[in-house]
């Protein structure tokens, strides 16, 4: 018997899930560096993570899908609840934490001399997933073409995928994250490798993906913030101070009228 799972149908857009982290503090040894940090992200909305550098905010996304601990001298506490359950509960696999969380990461790191085709599939066999070859052909052309890439590419799935552009391996990695059907997709700055032509269509893309999967990005471009988000977190760390969040909302209202004086100077390029 085998002990991978069938591929599941893909989920109905009921499906959508949200992330809840509550209190979350985190460590890098004793060096507290986010501090109680709450934040929901809304099932079917684009949450954008923005402020200055080293405020801790790769450090709340990574913790979104369990790649905190992977670090030796790091450590966390708080929730994270995607749909009500806790992602760190002891009964929970760190797999199926992966597998509902995708994660999309600054630099393009697609499997360089594996096809277009296996890079798409290479998470199923991670994740303990099997298809069938034609399951695999139609979930290969329904990832690419999500992830925009589909058509640039559909004469050529076995070349390798180092071959392709930067803008076309970040949108290859979009797809691979989509194969495994995660409910939730965390991007880390996803398009400062890129030229602004590449970056329109990853945007283009999120703003396509975001009506079945759930996104949060990191980006401290505030132009792409305002143009693909739904809501904004305003990060902010001190001397001496561990980042926390100084500001959430709605991103016209963040951009247009913040609460915070430190969230307007911020936004209009004054810090940071
Ligand atoms: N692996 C690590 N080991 C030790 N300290 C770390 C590690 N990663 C991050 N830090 C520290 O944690 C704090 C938060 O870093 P983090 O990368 O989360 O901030 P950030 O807001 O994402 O910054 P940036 O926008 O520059 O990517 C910083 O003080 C940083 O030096």
């Amino acid at each position: 018997m085998s002990a991978t799972a069938p591929l599941a149908p893909p989920p109905p857009t009921s499906a959508l899930a949200g992330l809840d982290a509550r209190n979350i503090s985190a460590w890098f040894g004793d060096h507290l560096v986010l501090d109680r940090v709450s934040l929901t992200m809304n099932a079917g909305e684009i949450t954008a993570l923005i402020g200055p550098s080293g405020c801790g905010k790769s450090t709340f996304l990574r913790i979104l899908n369990r790649m905190h601990e992977l670090i030796p001298s790091a450590s966390l506490a708080g929730e994270v609840l995607l749909d009500g359950e806790d992602i760190y509960d002891r009964g929970r696999r760190l797999v199926d934490a992966r597998k509902s969380i995708g994660m999309v990461f600054q630099k393009p790191n697609p499997f360089p001399a594996m096809s277009i085709y296996n890079n798409v599939v290479a998470g199923l066999k991670l994740t303990g997933m099997r298809a069938t070859r034609g399951e695999k052909d139609e979930l290969v052309e329904s990832c690419l073409a999500k992830a925009g890439l589909w058509n640039e590419v559909k004469d050529r799935l076995r070349s390798p995928g180092g071959g392709l552009s930067g803008g076309q391996q970040q949108r290859l990695c979009i797809a691979r994250s989509l194969a495994v059907r995660p409910r939730v997709l965390l991007m880390d700055e996803p398009c400062s490798a890129l030229d602004p032509t590449s970056t329109r269509v990853i945007e283009e893309t999120m703003l396509e993906l975001v009506s079945e999967v759930t996104i949060v990005i990191v980006t401290h471009n505030m132009q792409q913030a305002q143009r693909v988000s739904d809501r904004c977190a305003f990060f902010l760390a001190g001397a001496g101070r561990p980042g926390a969040i100084v500001e959430y909302g709605d991103t016209d209202a963040m951009f247009g009228d913040p609460l915070d004086p430190r969230t307007f100077d911020y936004v209009n390029g004054r810090f940071g």
